[in-house]
């Protein structure tokens, strides 16, 4: 496996991956030269100057992986890698410390106009009445984005005695009671917040979230920290609360157009730079020994992991789940994946819903990727290769599947059971379910008929009369192909006088034995079926 690391992370994280990878280490390459040879890579690193977009994804014929040493992902075009079933890991844990460390130095700095001191210093400017600050000490700090950043943000700010109020609607009421921080609405912080950090992803809802218009309802003097990314804050109506003093001062660790960091930039400007009372710093938040120690590591594990086949760690276009959870999971996994095959190799109508039903114990746990292994099951066999986990959902969508998860925790007689009931086009339903012994499956309803049989690599479906003799005229036709039957499960349909019948065998079953099958007598429709 080839993997190319475009930006600089830490020597450690490169030693990891040389113990099982190839790698090359290109800092600094041009935009025409890395879309040249990135088809020659299993998987690219990067941090947040490389753009892995729609372009460079699609030239990477041979990408599994795409790793972010960092946290945030805005420089990865996170739809096209999914459709293209392309693995995202990122490392969202290692640099929040220093980036919440320098947003406070970065609030300090514009509190106490310590970079404008220090330059005057410089210049021979002793006159300390023009840098006289204010204090954080009792005034309210208002953050939006209560996420992981946000919240170490909220604790250490506690400390200096700053009344902490948050915005973020995607969080529930308990995580604002746990770091003691009281929540409002957007409006509420702007116009009550002596100071404004933010800490939201960027995303189409959140760049230029704080606007002209949420601007106008800052209270006077307020000052403004942004060490997320450039644009949440926009960069115009800021420059011009600036210049008109509602917003006394602000500080930015991103900018929306950031030069390429480690190069000239005769070109570069920005007119926020202009102002004496705005700090820039060059996206230094997760600048420090500790911070790319730890990305450098943890993307390396991660890249390394995701590339060995295991589906677990920081996967940014996966459901989140930690390994022992994963592992837990393996069995249902392994059981959906092998439920939702049958469907397509015994039936042809397109399919209109899918519902997967969680019974019992396995409905207390998070079971989103057993559901995507359900999906990447039912479209394999029309979609082959085409479809993973990773693209399963988006596919589905764009067959017209619709997707329904439940859970019931009631259940009798097994302690976990999944549903699969699988409506077609025409409205027909196909019901499976299946539960797991320790590490082993077990199909133990298969379209309407109580069953219970291991699905494998081999097996034979077949529908036929409920007369005497049908499974030696089985055997005899499987033997003269040289096939063994490992097992065979009977369930027969009393009301219409036929049965199904689901035999495992110890090879793949050729046409000819399922065509020869075809032709007796006593049998309805016989057709070879794979697991996965
Ligand atoms: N300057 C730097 O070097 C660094 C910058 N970052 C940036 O910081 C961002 C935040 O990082 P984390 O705290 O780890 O992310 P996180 O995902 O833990 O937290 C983000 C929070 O923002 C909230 N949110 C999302 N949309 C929102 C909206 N419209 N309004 C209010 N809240 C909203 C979410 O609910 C979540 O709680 C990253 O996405 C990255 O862009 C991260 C590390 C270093
Ligand atoms: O982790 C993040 O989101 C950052 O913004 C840090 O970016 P960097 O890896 O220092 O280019």
């Amino acid at each position: 496996m080839k993997v190319i690391v475009t930006e600089r992370i830490s020597e450690n994280g490169i030693e990891y991956l040389k113990k099982y990878v190839d790698v090359d280490v290109k800092l600094g390459l041009e935009r025409k030269e890395l879309l040249d040879i990135i088809d020659n890579y299993d998987a690219i690193i990067v941090r947040s100057v490389t753009k892995v977009d729609k372009e460079l994804i699609e030239k990477g014929k041979n990408l599994k992986v795409i790793g972010r040493a960092g946290n945030g992902v805005d420089n990865i075009d996170l739809n096209t890698a999914t459709k293209k079933g392309i693995i995202v890991v990122n490392t969202p844990e290692g640099n929040i410390i220093a980036a919440a460390e320098h947003t406070i130095g970065l609030m300090l700095s514009i509190a106490r106009n310590i970079p404008q001191a220090y330059n005057g210093c410089k210049n021979g400017d002793f006159k300390r009445n023009r840098y006289k600050g204010v204090e954080l000490n009792g005034k309210t700090l208002g953050i939006i984005g209560l996420g992981r950043i946000g919240s170490l943000v909220a604790t250490r700010l506690s400390s200096f005695n700053m009344n902490v109020i948050a915005y973020d609607p995607y969080i529930p009421d308990s995580r604002f009671e746990k770091f003691g921080v009281q929540k409002v609405t957007l409006d509420e912080l702007l116009e009550q917040s002596d100071f404004i950090t933010i800490h939201t992803p960027k995303t189409e809802e959140t760049l230029g979230m704080i606007g002209e218009k949420e601007l106008k309802k800052v209270k006077k003097g307020v000052r403004i920290v942004n060490c997320a990314r450039g644009g949440l804050i926009n960069e115009e109506a800021l420059y011009n609360a600036v210049k008109e003093g509602t917003v006394a001062a602000a500080a930015l660790d991103v900018l929306l157009i950031e030069p390429v960091y480690d190069k000239e930039n005769k070109d570069f400007h920005n007119p926020l730079l202009e102002l004496p009372n705005v700090v820039v710093t060059p996206h230094l938040g997760a600048s420090t020994v500790e911070a790319q120690n730890n990305v450098g590591i943890e993307v390396a594990r991660e890249v390394v992991t995701a590339l060995s086949g295991k589906l677990y760690g920081n996967i940014v276009n996966l459901p989140d789940v930690k390994a022992d959870e994963f592992n837990m999971l393996k069995p249902y996994m392994r059981l959906c994946e092998a439920m939702g095959a049958l469907y397509y190799q015994i039936n042809e109508t397109p399919i209109s819903t899918v519902e997967i039903i969680y019974r019992g114990k396995i409905s207390k746990h998070n079971t989103d990727i057993v559901s995507l292994y359900a999906l990447k099951g039912i479209l394999k066999p029309a979609l082959k290769e085409g479809v993973s986990i990773i693209n399963a959902r988006i596919r589905a969508k764009e067959m017209g599947i619709e997707v329904i998860e439940g859970k019931v925790e009631e259940i009798n007689h097994y302690s976990s059971l999944v549903i699969l009931k699988i409506t077609d086009t025409k409205g027909s339903m196909s019901q499976f379910a299946g539960t797991t012994y320790g590490d082993e499956i077990r199909i133990v309803e298969c379209l309407g008929h109580k069953v219970n049989f291991e699905p494998t690599d081999y097996m034979l479906f077949v529908r036929n009369k409920d007369v005497p003799g049908v499974i030696g005229h089985i055997g005899n036709v499987l033997s003269e192909f040289g096939i063994n039957i490992s097992s065979m499960h009977v369930s027969p349909n009393k009301s219409d006088g036929t049965a199904l019948m689901i035999v495992n065998t110890d090879k793949e079953i050729p046409h000819e034995a399922v065509d020869a099958l075809n032709n007796l007598n006593s049998i309805l429709r016989a057709r070879a079926v794979k697991a996965s």
